[in-house]
């Protein structure tokens, strides 16, 4: 199985370093526009095999799309990062022309590619490449919830002070700082609903860190995060490869699930070979029906600065 991973910058090379360390593709191919970059990241991952004993094989090319050809998935992390202070929704102006030439120039060599968005503002990008390429919506997954959820629960394990892998809880909604929803109501700790132990104010704290997560980070570190970013496109990318049937809150586009149309937003779906293989429509009660439909208007409304790419 064949994945290629176009950006090899801090997500890039840390999701290919992932897949290729887990053996969860035979193949990975790295592209990047700089000179030599994507080549040396391929490298420097491929000199960890005596020590780490993986068979993947990672090569890099600097944007020749021909050595990508009949990827099974493509990932795209290419475009910029935030910096402390900003936004995801900031880099709409730089990242969508990036976004849809890529997604363009994928298809020529790959047309049955399943693509996995990552730039950011994820959901507009997903949004983007589904309608600048016309491809089903089965086969452009928006990545951003698996990674919110992973925060949720790492902040969950804290405020509880249990493992992390006790921990079940899911983030839906929009992939920003204020569209996130963290179902609280239905997390759970080892099958506990985890209102048995933490107060209100611990669980809105945690939801609230939650949202912030990328932005917290993006203070600590100078650009926004990679290792745990890495690690969730590799964890959608096992689903689909190795058709796992897990369910993972995604951005897709939605046909009046949820009560929404004509965006693409997270929420829990069934991930295997086919991509999206089913929206699952969860009973939300009316405040989350609320949330949600706010966190839709609101990337519905960063869509509509989509208009002069998609002319
Ligand atoms: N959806 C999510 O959960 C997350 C999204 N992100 C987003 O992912 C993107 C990448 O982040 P980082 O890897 O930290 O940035 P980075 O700056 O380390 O890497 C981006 C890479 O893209 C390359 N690039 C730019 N234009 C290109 C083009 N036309 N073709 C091929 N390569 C091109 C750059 O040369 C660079 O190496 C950002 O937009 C960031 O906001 C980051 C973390 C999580
Ligand atoms: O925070 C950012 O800009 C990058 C990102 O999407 C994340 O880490 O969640």
């Amino acid at each position: 199985m064949k994945v290629t991973i176009v950006g090899a910058g801090n997500v890039g090379a840390t999701c290919a370093d992932v897949i290729a360390y887990r053996g969860i593709a035979s193949e990975v191919v790295l592209l990047d526009i700089k000179e030599g970059f994507a080549e040396g990241k391929a490298m420097d991952i491929s000199q960890c095999t005596s020590n780490t004993g993986f068979n993947t094989r990672v090569s890099g090319v600097t944007n020749d799309y021909s050595k990508t050809a009949n990827s099974d998935v493509v990932v795209i992390t290419s475009g910029i990062p935030r910096k402390p202070g900003m936004t995801r929704e900031e880099l709409i102006g730089i990242n969508a022309g990036i976004v849809k030439t890529v997604a363009e120039n994928v298809l020529k060599h790959s047309p049955h590619t399943i693509i996995v968005v990552v730039s950011n503002p994820m959901d507009t990008m997903t949004y983007l490449t589904l309608k600048a390429t016309g491809l089903p919506k089965n086969r452009i997954i928006g990545m951003g919830g698996a990674l919110d959820s992973s925060r949720f629960k790492y902040y969950l394990s804290k405020a509880l002070d249990k493992p992390i892998n006790d921990v079940s809880a899911m983030v839906i909604g929009g992939h920003g700082d204020t569209t996130m929803i963290p179902l609280t109501r239905l997390a759970s700790y080892n099958g506990i609903p985890v209102s048995q132990f933490l107060s209100e104010e611990a669980m809105a704290k945690v939801a609230a860190d939650t949202m912030v997560g990328g932005a917290t980070l993006t203070g600590l570190l100078g650009t926004s995060a990679w290792y745990a970013p890495g690690a969730s496109v590799a964890y959608l990318v096992d689903s689909i490869l190795n058709d796992q049937k897990k369910m993972i809150a995604c951005s897709v586009l939605l046909e009046g699930e949820y009560g929404q149309s004509d965006v693409c937003v997270g929420v829990p779906c069934i991930i295997g070979k086919n991509g999206i293989e089913e929206i699952v429509d969860i009973n939300l009660n009316d405040n989350e029906k609320a949330l949600f439909a706010k966190s839709s208007d609101a990337v519905r409304n960063m869509n509509a600065d989509l208009k002069s790419v998609l002319a």
